[in-house]
């Protein structure tokens, strides 16, 4: 039985690649409205979960419950239509487009438009009006008409995100939103990430500790496939298994 809290329930998840376990029956609970962080040393198996919650890979045994229902064997373009949305799966920005032209693309296909150009002005203007609400929102207002090719990698990622959210999803999965970034790019994600959660929970896998411990409420450690523990920042990184698992890693 799923808690009513707990939005994304994984049981006994499991994955064998031609004999390797890469994940042995990990049972992961994500709440509701929560920021969740899932860490670990290199080769963890923290992509590996990642790909099976957004069903990208199929378990070799294990549910994944999201909302109460059960989507183990769901595709996953179906368990986007149910609000579990991966950045970068469906709102990958095209480089060409401006900035307000990529979120407008994400809203209408959001709205089922994306094949009916022919609409009316009042609907087009009423995508217009929240796509120009997004990019306020994640301050990109003085490049509205600037092509992503053209905007800066942590830009680039900003809009990434406000195309995801522009499909207004229940739940957003991240995997390394930070990855690559400077320190102030790091900084404007971090906060764009935080606006993001209002109303909505977010797992994201990362690997920049400082990030982690500033913005997640939960995280769950794993080594060797294996969840060692879980818990706020605080516990994890007093637990003797993940000091151990991180040892000289700090850094990172
Ligand atoms: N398609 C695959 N076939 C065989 N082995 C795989 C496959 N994908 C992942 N693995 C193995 O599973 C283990 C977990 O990999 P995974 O990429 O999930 O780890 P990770 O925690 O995301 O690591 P990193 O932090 O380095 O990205 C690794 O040993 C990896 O080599």
């Amino acid at each position: 039985m799923t808690a009513p809290d707990t939005i994304l329930q994984a049981q006994g998840l499991t994955k064998e690649f031609l004999g390797f376990l890469a994940v042995k029956d990990v049972n992961l609970s994500v709440k509701r409205g929560s920021i969740h962080a899932l860490i670990g040393p290199n080769g963890a198996g923290k992509t590996t979960v990642f790909n099976l919650l957004t069903k990208f890979l199929t378990p070799s045994s294990g549910t994944i419950r999201f909302d109460g229902v059960d989507v183990t064997r769901e595709q996953p373009a179906a368990v986007a239509r149910r609000g579990l949305v991966r950045s970068f799966q469906i709102s990958a920005t095209f480089p060409h487009l401006t900035v307000l032209e990529n979120i407008r693309v994400a809203l209408q296909r959001r709205a089922g438009l994306a094949t009916q150009f022919w609409r009316s002005d009042k609907v087009l203007r009423q995508l217009d009006a929240r796509a120009r609400e997004l990019i306020a929102d994640f301050k990109l207002d003085i490049y509205t008409d600037t092509p992503a090719v053209d905007l800066s990698y942590g830009r680039k990622r900003a809009l990434e995100i406000a195309t995801t959210l522009a499909l207004d999803p229940t739940m957003l999965l991240l995997d390394e939103p930070m990855a690559g970034m400077g320190h102030e790019d790091i900084d404007r994600v971090v906060e764009l990430i935080r606006k993001a959660a209002v109303g909505r929970t977010i797992l994201m896998v990362e690997h920049n500790l400082s990030v982690v411990s500033n913005l997640c409420d939960t995280i769950t450690v794993l080594q060797r496939g294996e969840i060692i523990a879980e818990g706020d920042y605080a516990t994890v990184s007093e637990n003797p298994r993940v000091r151990e698992a991180y040892m000289g890693m700090e850094e990172a």
